[in-house]
Protein backbone atom coordinates (compact mmCIF):
# COMPACT_ATOMS: atom_id res chain seq x y z
CA UNK A 1 0.00 0.00 0.00
CA UNK A 2 1.59 3.45 -1.09
CA UNK A 3 -1.39 5.92 0.52
CA UNK A 4 0.27 8.41 2.49
CA UNK A 5 -1.20 12.07 3.57
CA UNK A 6 -5.23 12.61 3.36
CA UNK A 7 -7.17 9.77 2.32
CA UNK A 8 -9.65 10.71 -0.54
CA UNK A 9 -13.02 9.40 -1.51
CA UNK A 10 -14.63 10.22 -4.76
CA UNK A 11 -18.56 9.71 -5.38
CA UNK A 12 -19.65 8.97 -9.34
CA UNK A 13 -22.90 9.20 -9.98
CA UNK A 14 -24.02 7.28 -13.13
CA UNK A 15 -26.71 6.91 -15.27
CA UNK A 16 -27.66 3.68 -17.22
CA UNK A 17 -26.04 5.33 -20.19
CA UNK A 18 -22.67 6.04 -18.70
CA UNK A 19 -20.12 3.86 -20.61
CA UNK A 20 -19.07 2.04 -17.14
CA UNK A 21 -15.85 0.08 -18.56
CA UNK A 22 -14.69 3.41 -19.91
CA UNK A 23 -15.15 5.23 -17.08
CA UNK A 24 -13.65 2.29 -14.41
CA UNK A 25 -10.55 2.04 -17.20
CA UNK A 26 -10.00 5.69 -16.97
CA UNK A 27 -10.20 5.27 -12.89
CA UNK A 28 -7.91 2.32 -13.29
CA UNK A 29 -5.21 4.35 -15.18
CA UNK A 30 -5.70 7.57 -13.38
CA UNK A 31 -6.53 10.02 -16.70
CA UNK A 32 -4.87 13.10 -16.37
CA UNK A 33 -7.24 16.27 -15.91
CA UNK A 34 -9.87 14.07 -13.98
CA UNK A 35 -10.13 14.04 -10.37
CA UNK A 36 -9.05 10.38 -10.68
CA UNK A 37 -5.23 11.65 -11.46
CA UNK A 38 -4.26 11.29 -8.05
CA UNK A 39 -4.47 7.39 -8.27
CA UNK A 40 -1.99 6.99 -11.13
CA UNK A 41 0.87 5.01 -9.55
CA UNK A 42 -1.76 3.43 -7.10
CA UNK A 43 -2.69 0.09 -6.72
CA UNK A 44 -6.62 -0.06 -7.33
CA UNK A 45 -8.89 -3.14 -6.54
CA UNK A 46 -12.29 -3.64 -8.37
CA UNK A 47 -15.78 -4.76 -6.44
CA UNK A 48 -18.09 -4.98 -8.97
CA UNK A 49 -20.88 -7.89 -10.45
CA UNK A 50 -18.16 -8.40 -13.58
CA UNK A 51 -15.78 -8.65 -11.03
CA UNK A 52 -17.19 -11.48 -9.67
CA UNK A 53 -18.61 -13.23 -12.55
CA UNK A 54 -14.76 -13.51 -13.97
CA UNK A 55 -13.63 -15.16 -10.45
CA UNK A 56 -16.46 -17.49 -10.44
CA UNK A 57 -15.71 -18.10 -14.24
CA UNK A 58 -12.01 -18.33 -12.97
CA UNK A 59 -12.98 -20.82 -10.17
CA UNK A 60 -14.84 -22.86 -12.50
CA UNK A 61 -12.44 -23.18 -14.96
CA UNK A 62 -9.95 -24.36 -13.32
CA UNK A 63 -11.65 -25.79 -10.06
CA UNK A 64 -10.18 -24.28 -7.42
CA UNK A 65 -10.89 -21.95 -4.98
CA UNK A 66 -10.28 -18.06 -5.39
CA UNK A 67 -12.06 -15.92 -2.92
CA UNK A 68 -13.73 -18.83 -0.51
CA UNK A 69 -11.11 -20.90 -0.03
CA UNK A 70 -11.80 -20.97 4.15
CA UNK A 71 -15.14 -22.26 3.13
CA UNK A 72 -16.52 -25.82 1.25
CA UNK A 73 -18.65 -23.27 -0.43
CA UNK A 74 -17.80 -22.31 -4.20
CA UNK A 75 -18.51 -19.00 -5.13
CA UNK A 76 -21.07 -20.01 -7.57
CA UNK A 77 -23.34 -21.99 -5.52
CA UNK A 78 -23.52 -18.52 -2.88
CA UNK A 79 -26.53 -16.00 -2.49
CA UNK A 80 -25.61 -12.92 -4.47
CA UNK A 81 -25.24 -11.35 -0.61
CA UNK A 82 -22.92 -13.48 0.63
CA UNK A 83 -20.60 -13.52 -2.67
CA UNK A 84 -20.13 -9.98 -2.46
CA UNK A 85 -19.13 -10.09 1.60
CA UNK A 86 -16.78 -12.69 0.63
CA UNK A 87 -15.28 -10.79 -2.58
CA UNK A 88 -14.80 -7.66 -0.32
CA UNK A 89 -12.63 -9.72 2.38
CA UNK A 90 -10.86 -11.19 -0.94
CA UNK A 91 -9.83 -8.05 -1.89
CA UNK A 92 -9.06 -6.51 1.27
CA UNK A 93 -6.51 -9.25 1.63
CA UNK A 94 -4.78 -7.95 -1.38
CA UNK A 95 -4.20 -4.28 0.99
CA UNK A 96 -5.27 -2.07 -2.37
CA UNK A 97 -4.26 1.85 -2.46
CA UNK A 98 -8.08 2.36 -3.85
CA UNK A 99 -11.05 0.15 -4.34
CA UNK A 100 -13.58 1.15 -7.19
CA UNK A 101 -17.11 0.21 -5.73
CA UNK A 102 -19.75 -0.48 -8.49
CA UNK A 103 -22.96 -0.24 -7.08
CA UNK A 104 -22.00 -1.95 -4.00
CA UNK A 105 -25.14 -2.01 -2.44
CA UNK A 106 -26.95 -3.97 -5.30
CA UNK A 107 -28.66 -7.23 -4.14
CA UNK A 108 -28.07 -6.57 -0.30
CA UNK A 109 -30.59 -6.30 2.17
CA UNK A 110 -31.13 -3.18 4.56
CA UNK A 111 -29.08 -4.80 7.59
CA UNK A 112 -26.50 -5.90 5.34
CA UNK A 113 -26.33 -2.58 3.36
CA UNK A 114 -26.15 -0.76 6.95
CA UNK A 115 -23.43 -3.67 7.67
CA UNK A 116 -21.75 -2.38 4.64
CA UNK A 117 -22.04 0.91 4.68
CA UNK A 118 -20.29 0.56 8.37
CA UNK A 119 -17.50 -1.22 7.03
CA UNK A 120 -16.98 0.75 4.06
CA UNK A 121 -16.50 3.80 6.53
CA UNK A 122 -14.15 1.42 8.65
CA UNK A 123 -12.26 0.49 5.36
CA UNK A 124 -12.20 4.52 4.55
CA UNK A 125 -9.87 5.29 6.88
CA UNK A 126 -6.84 3.77 5.36
CA UNK A 127 -8.12 2.71 1.87
CA UNK A 128 -9.52 5.52 -0.79
CA UNK A 129 -12.97 4.70 -2.22
CA UNK A 130 -14.39 5.53 -5.80
CA UNK A 131 -17.95 4.96 -5.25
CA UNK A 132 -20.10 4.34 -7.98
CA UNK A 133 -23.74 4.75 -7.89
CA UNK A 134 -26.63 4.51 -10.30
CA UNK A 135 -29.46 5.61 -7.42
CA UNK A 136 -28.69 8.80 -5.34
CA UNK A 137 -30.09 7.08 -1.78
CA UNK A 138 -26.60 4.95 -2.23
CA UNK A 139 -24.59 7.92 -1.84
CA UNK A 140 -21.92 7.96 1.78
CA UNK A 141 -22.05 10.54 3.55
CA UNK A 142 -18.38 10.03 4.76
CA UNK A 143 -17.44 10.65 0.45
CA UNK A 144 -17.18 14.95 -0.05
CA UNK A 145 -17.15 15.18 -3.53
CA UNK A 146 -20.03 13.71 -5.93
CA UNK A 147 -20.00 13.92 -9.62
CA UNK A 148 -21.82 13.01 -12.60
CA UNK A 149 -21.20 11.64 -15.80
CA UNK A 150 -21.91 14.10 -18.71
CA UNK A 151 -20.85 13.46 -22.69
CA UNK A 152 -17.30 15.94 -22.11
CA UNK A 153 -16.66 14.27 -18.89
CA UNK A 154 -17.21 14.59 -15.19
CA UNK A 155 -18.87 17.75 -13.19
CA UNK A 156 -19.43 18.41 -9.94
CA UNK A 157 -22.71 17.09 -8.77
CA UNK A 158 -24.83 19.81 -7.28
CA UNK A 159 -29.03 19.76 -7.60
CA UNK A 160 -30.72 16.27 -7.71
CA UNK A 161 -32.37 16.12 -11.32
CA UNK A 162 -35.57 16.72 -12.19
CA UNK A 163 -38.41 13.90 -11.28
CA UNK A 164 -38.25 11.34 -14.11
CA UNK A 165 -41.14 11.21 -16.69
CA UNK A 166 -43.30 8.61 -16.45
CA UNK A 167 -44.09 5.45 -18.83
CA UNK A 168 -46.92 5.94 -21.12
CA UNK A 169 -48.83 4.97 -18.25
CA UNK A 170 -52.21 7.05 -18.70
CA UNK A 171 -52.96 6.68 -22.07
CA UNK A 172 -52.24 3.20 -23.48
CA UNK A 173 -53.38 -0.32 -21.86
CA UNK A 174 -51.10 -3.16 -22.16
CA UNK A 175 -51.85 -5.46 -25.50
CA UNK A 176 -54.18 -8.45 -25.14
CA UNK A 177 -52.45 -12.29 -25.61
CA UNK A 178 -52.71 -12.85 -29.08
CA UNK A 179 -53.75 -16.69 -27.35
CA UNK A 180 -54.82 -16.23 -24.21
CA UNK A 181 -54.53 -19.29 -21.81
CA UNK A 182 -57.23 -20.49 -19.77
CA UNK A 183 -56.64 -21.63 -15.84
CA UNK A 184 -59.69 -22.59 -14.09
CA UNK A 185 -57.95 -23.92 -10.83
CA UNK A 186 -58.34 -21.25 -8.04
CA UNK A 187 -54.84 -21.85 -7.02
CA UNK A 188 -51.55 -21.44 -9.09
CA UNK A 189 -48.76 -22.16 -6.92
CA UNK A 190 -48.73 -24.15 -3.60
CA UNK A 191 -45.95 -24.95 -1.05
CA UNK A 192 -47.27 -26.99 1.48
CA UNK A 193 -44.63 -27.68 4.50
CA UNK A 194 -41.53 -27.83 1.70
CA UNK A 195 -38.31 -27.99 3.83
CA UNK A 196 -34.90 -27.26 2.02
CA UNK A 197 -31.43 -28.51 2.57
CA UNK A 198 -28.39 -27.71 1.63
CA UNK A 199 -24.85 -29.86 2.63
CA UNK A 200 -27.21 -30.59 5.57
CA UNK A 201 -27.49 -27.12 6.21
CA UNK A 202 -31.54 -26.20 6.27
CA UNK A 203 -32.31 -23.43 4.44
CA UNK A 204 -36.30 -23.43 4.05
CA UNK A 205 -37.97 -24.45 7.14
CA UNK A 206 -41.57 -25.65 6.41
CA UNK A 207 -42.72 -23.40 3.72
CA UNK A 208 -46.56 -22.58 3.42
CA UNK A 209 -46.71 -20.45 0.69
CA UNK A 210 -50.48 -20.31 -1.48
CA UNK A 211 -50.62 -17.63 -4.32
CA UNK A 212 -53.81 -17.31 -6.17
CA UNK A 213 -54.93 -16.62 -10.01
CA UNK A 214 -53.79 -12.96 -10.91
CA UNK A 215 -52.38 -11.81 -6.92
CA UNK A 216 -49.20 -9.46 -7.42
CA UNK A 217 -46.53 -10.70 -4.92
CA UNK A 218 -43.51 -9.59 -3.12
CA UNK A 219 -41.02 -11.70 -1.92
CA UNK A 220 -38.78 -10.07 0.76
CA UNK A 221 -35.81 -11.69 2.79
CA UNK A 222 -31.89 -11.11 4.05
CA UNK A 223 -29.19 -12.18 2.02
CA UNK A 224 -28.98 -16.02 2.02
CA UNK A 225 -33.15 -16.58 3.01
CA UNK A 226 -33.45 -18.39 -0.14
CA UNK A 227 -35.58 -16.63 -2.19
CA UNK A 228 -34.06 -17.66 -5.36
CA UNK A 229 -33.80 -21.36 -3.86
CA UNK A 230 -38.05 -20.80 -3.36
CA UNK A 231 -37.88 -19.50 -7.40
CA UNK A 232 -36.07 -21.62 -8.95
CA UNK A 233 -37.90 -24.70 -7.38
CA UNK A 234 -40.83 -22.79 -8.96
CA UNK A 235 -39.27 -22.73 -12.57
CA UNK A 236 -37.77 -26.22 -11.99
CA UNK A 237 -34.12 -24.86 -12.53
CA UNK A 238 -33.87 -26.88 -8.91
CA UNK A 239 -34.44 -30.31 -8.18
CA UNK A 240 -35.50 -29.94 -4.55
CA UNK A 241 -38.87 -29.27 -5.13
CA UNK A 242 -39.26 -32.76 -6.98
CA UNK A 243 -40.85 -35.02 -4.33
CA UNK A 244 -42.10 -32.53 -2.10
CA UNK A 245 -45.71 -30.87 -1.67
CA UNK A 246 -45.58 -28.27 -3.74
CA UNK A 247 -47.87 -27.32 -6.40
CA UNK A 248 -47.50 -25.46 -9.88
CA UNK A 249 -50.58 -24.78 -12.52
CA UNK A 250 -52.38 -27.89 -10.59
CA UNK A 251 -49.86 -30.34 -11.14
CA UNK A 252 -47.55 -31.51 -8.77
CA UNK A 253 -43.36 -30.69 -8.81
CA UNK A 254 -41.91 -33.66 -10.32
CA UNK A 255 -44.72 -35.67 -11.50
CA UNK A 256 -43.95 -36.01 -14.90
CA UNK A 257 -44.58 -32.18 -16.17
CA UNK A 258 -42.07 -31.82 -18.35
CA UNK A 259 -39.68 -28.43 -18.77
CA UNK A 260 -41.28 -27.15 -22.18
CA UNK A 261 -44.98 -27.51 -20.54
CA UNK A 262 -43.76 -25.20 -17.42
CA UNK A 263 -41.68 -23.11 -19.65
CA UNK A 264 -44.65 -22.43 -21.84
CA UNK A 265 -47.10 -20.86 -19.21
CA UNK A 266 -44.12 -18.94 -17.41
CA UNK A 267 -42.31 -15.99 -18.03
CA UNK A 268 -39.10 -15.08 -16.03
CA UNK A 269 -36.46 -12.39 -15.98
CA UNK A 270 -33.25 -11.88 -13.88
CA UNK A 271 -30.81 -9.07 -14.90
CA UNK A 272 -28.11 -11.85 -15.43
CA UNK A 273 -29.91 -13.37 -18.52
CA UNK A 274 -29.03 -10.39 -20.31
CA UNK A 275 -25.05 -11.07 -19.66
CA UNK A 276 -25.91 -14.69 -21.36
CA UNK A 277 -27.12 -13.00 -24.66
CA UNK A 278 -25.08 -13.41 -27.70
CA UNK A 279 -26.36 -12.32 -31.33
CA UNK A 280 -27.58 -9.31 -32.60
CA UNK A 281 -31.50 -9.05 -32.85
CA UNK A 282 -33.71 -6.28 -33.28
CA UNK A 283 -35.82 -4.87 -30.36
CA UNK A 284 -39.15 -6.01 -32.37
CA UNK A 285 -37.58 -9.38 -32.90
CA UNK A 286 -36.52 -9.85 -28.77
CA UNK A 287 -40.24 -8.58 -28.24
CA UNK A 288 -41.77 -11.43 -30.42
CA UNK A 289 -39.31 -14.16 -29.31
CA UNK A 290 -41.01 -14.28 -26.48
CA UNK A 291 -43.72 -15.91 -28.14
CA UNK A 292 -41.62 -18.66 -28.59
CA UNK A 293 -39.70 -19.00 -25.61
CA UNK A 294 -36.43 -18.34 -27.76
CA UNK A 295 -33.89 -15.61 -27.48
CA UNK A 296 -34.21 -13.31 -30.64
CA UNK A 297 -36.21 -14.76 -33.02
CA UNK A 298 -35.01 -16.90 -36.07
CA UNK A 299 -37.88 -17.21 -37.93
CA UNK A 300 -39.61 -14.33 -40.17
CA UNK A 301 -42.23 -13.08 -37.93
CA UNK A 302 -46.18 -12.43 -38.74
CA UNK A 303 -48.09 -9.11 -39.52
CA UNK A 304 -49.97 -9.74 -36.71
CA UNK A 305 -46.96 -10.84 -34.09
CA UNK A 306 -45.32 -7.43 -35.53
CA UNK A 307 -48.41 -5.28 -34.62
CA UNK A 308 -48.36 -6.88 -31.88
CA UNK A 309 -44.60 -5.61 -31.24
CA UNK A 310 -45.78 -2.63 -32.17
CA UNK A 311 -48.37 -2.13 -29.56
CA UNK A 312 -45.93 -3.06 -26.58
CA UNK A 313 -43.27 -0.31 -27.81
CA UNK A 314 -46.16 2.11 -27.99
CA UNK A 315 -46.76 1.32 -23.97
CA UNK A 316 -43.21 1.40 -23.78
CA UNK A 317 -42.73 4.53 -25.25
CA UNK A 318 -39.51 2.92 -27.04
CA UNK A 319 -41.41 3.00 -31.08
CA UNK A 320 -38.42 4.83 -31.94
CA UNK A 321 -36.63 2.03 -31.32
CA UNK A 322 -37.98 -0.81 -33.05
CA UNK A 323 -35.50 -1.62 -35.54
CA UNK A 324 -32.39 -0.85 -32.84
CA UNK A 325 -30.38 -3.51 -32.47
CA UNK A 326 -31.00 -4.57 -28.27
CA UNK A 327 -27.50 -4.35 -27.44
CA UNK A 328 -27.77 -0.63 -28.52
CA UNK A 329 -30.36 0.27 -26.01
CA UNK A 330 -29.37 1.57 -22.51
CA UNK A 331 -29.93 -0.76 -19.91
CA UNK A 332 -33.15 0.80 -18.20
CA UNK A 333 -34.81 0.46 -21.80
CA UNK A 334 -33.13 -3.44 -22.44
CA UNK A 335 -34.96 -4.14 -19.05
CA UNK A 336 -38.43 -2.83 -20.01
CA UNK A 337 -37.78 -4.61 -23.59
CA UNK A 338 -37.27 -7.95 -21.22
CA UNK A 339 -40.12 -7.68 -19.04
CA UNK A 340 -42.06 -6.68 -22.08
CA UNK A 341 -40.80 -9.95 -23.59
CA UNK A 342 -41.62 -12.42 -21.06
CA UNK A 343 -45.15 -10.52 -20.43
CA UNK A 344 -45.75 -10.44 -24.45
CA UNK A 345 -47.78 -14.09 -24.11
CA UNK A 346 -49.36 -13.15 -20.94
CA UNK A 347 -48.29 -15.92 -18.66
CA UNK A 348 -50.33 -17.88 -16.32
CA UNK A 349 -46.94 -16.50 -13.93
CA UNK A 350 -44.27 -13.97 -13.95
CA UNK A 351 -41.18 -14.05 -11.60
CA UNK A 352 -39.29 -10.83 -11.39
CA UNK A 353 -36.32 -11.58 -9.88
CA UNK A 354 -34.45 -8.42 -8.57
CA UNK A 355 -35.20 -6.81 -11.97
CA UNK A 356 -34.25 -3.16 -10.97
CA UNK A 357 -30.50 -3.92 -9.79
CA UNK A 358 -28.19 -1.82 -11.09
CA UNK A 359 -30.70 0.46 -12.61
CA UNK A 360 -30.79 4.14 -12.33
CA UNK A 361 -33.63 5.83 -10.35
CA UNK A 362 -34.96 6.97 -13.25
CA UNK A 363 -35.29 3.49 -14.99
CA UNK A 364 -36.19 1.77 -11.82
CA UNK A 365 -39.51 4.02 -12.15
CA UNK A 366 -40.08 3.61 -15.01
CA UNK A 367 -39.71 -0.47 -14.39
CA UNK A 368 -41.85 -0.21 -11.77
CA UNK A 369 -44.83 1.76 -13.16
CA UNK A 370 -44.71 -1.46 -15.87
CA UNK A 371 -44.67 -3.85 -13.49
CA UNK A 372 -47.82 -2.08 -11.61
CA UNK A 373 -49.84 -1.71 -15.21
CA UNK A 374 -49.19 -5.27 -15.63
CA UNK A 375 -50.19 -6.17 -12.16
CA UNK A 376 -53.76 -4.19 -12.71
CA UNK A 377 -54.31 -4.54 -16.71
CA UNK A 378 -53.85 -7.96 -16.86
CA UNK A 379 -54.73 -11.83 -15.37
CA UNK A 380 -51.15 -12.42 -14.97
CA UNK A 381 -50.15 -13.64 -11.83
CA UNK A 382 -47.09 -11.98 -10.10
CA UNK A 383 -44.12 -12.25 -7.92
CA UNK A 384 -41.44 -9.92 -7.82
CA UNK A 385 -38.31 -10.20 -5.67
CA UNK A 386 -36.52 -6.82 -4.47
CA UNK A 387 -34.59 -5.87 -1.65
CA UNK A 388 -34.96 -2.09 -1.79
CA UNK A 389 -38.34 -0.79 -0.58
CA UNK A 390 -39.47 0.21 -4.44
CA UNK A 391 -40.77 3.80 -4.09
CA UNK A 392 -44.63 3.24 -6.10
CA UNK A 393 -44.30 -0.63 -6.38
CA UNK A 394 -48.17 -1.76 -5.23
CA UNK A 395 -47.96 -5.29 -4.70
CA UNK A 396 -51.36 -6.93 -3.09
CA UNK A 397 -49.38 -8.90 -0.53
CA UNK A 398 -45.00 -9.58 0.70
CA UNK A 399 -44.05 -13.15 1.06
CA UNK A 400 -40.99 -12.26 4.00
CA UNK A 401 -38.95 -15.25 4.50
CA UNK A 402 -37.26 -14.77 7.73
CA UNK A 403 -34.10 -16.53 9.03
CA UNK A 404 -33.26 -18.25 11.76
CA UNK A 405 -31.41 -20.88 13.38
CA UNK A 406 -33.61 -23.39 11.75
CA UNK A 407 -33.82 -21.96 8.53
CA UNK A 408 -36.14 -19.85 7.02
CA UNK A 409 -39.40 -19.49 8.00
CA UNK A 410 -41.81 -17.64 5.27
CA UNK A 411 -44.97 -15.07 6.69
CA UNK A 412 -47.20 -12.76 4.69
CA UNK A 413 -47.81 -9.67 5.30
CA UNK A 414 -50.25 -7.86 3.46
CA UNK A 415 -49.29 -4.04 2.82
N1 LIG B 1 -26.15 -25.36 -4.63
C1 LIG B 1 -25.96 -24.91 -3.40
N2 LIG B 1 -25.06 -25.51 -2.58
C2 LIG B 1 -24.87 -25.08 -1.31
N3 LIG B 1 -25.52 -24.03 -0.77
C3 LIG B 1 -26.42 -23.39 -1.53
C4 LIG B 1 -26.67 -23.80 -2.89
N4 LIG B 1 -27.63 -22.97 -3.39
C5 LIG B 1 -27.93 -22.10 -2.42
N5 LIG B 1 -27.20 -22.35 -1.31
C6 LIG B 1 -27.28 -21.62 -0.02
O1 LIG B 1 -28.65 -21.47 0.31
C7 LIG B 1 -28.86 -20.21 0.96
C8 LIG B 1 -30.00 -19.50 0.23
O2 LIG B 1 -29.54 -19.06 -1.02
P1 LIG B 1 -30.43 -18.20 -2.00
O3 LIG B 1 -29.59 -17.86 -3.19
O4 LIG B 1 -31.72 -18.91 -2.25
O5 LIG B 1 -30.71 -16.91 -1.10
P2 LIG B 1 -31.34 -15.51 -1.51
O6 LIG B 1 -32.39 -15.20 -0.49
O7 LIG B 1 -31.79 -15.54 -2.93
O8 LIG B 1 -30.10 -14.57 -1.30
P3 LIG B 1 -29.66 -13.20 -2.02
O9 LIG B 1 -30.65 -12.17 -1.63
O10 LIG B 1 -28.33 -12.91 -1.41
O11 LIG B 1 -29.60 -13.43 -3.48
C9 LIG B 1 -27.54 -19.47 0.91
O12 LIG B 1 -26.91 -19.58 2.17
C10 LIG B 1 -26.74 -20.21 -0.16
O13 LIG B 1 -25.35 -20.17 0.11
Amino acid sequence: MKTTGKIRHWGVLMDNSTPKVDLVNSILKGLQNTPFEALSDLTGALFSPLELQRLIEEEERHDIKVVTQETTQSLKSMSSGERKKALLAHILKTEPDYIILDNPFDNLDTSSQKELTLKLEHISKKVSLVLLITRKEDRLSFIEHYYKVRENGLEPLNEPDKPSMGLNSTSLSIPQALKPYTYDNPVMVDFKNVTVSFDDRLILNNINWTIRPGEFWQLKGKNGSGKSTLLSMITGENSKGYGQQLWLFGQQKGSGETIWEIKEKLGYFTPSMIDSFSGHHTVEHMLISGLYDSIGLYIYPTEIQLQLAKEWLGVLDLMEHRKTYFHDLSMGQQRLIMIARAMIKHPLLLLLDEPTSGLDDKSSALLVALVNKIATESNTTLIFVSHREEEGLQPQYIYELQMTDQGSVGKKITP
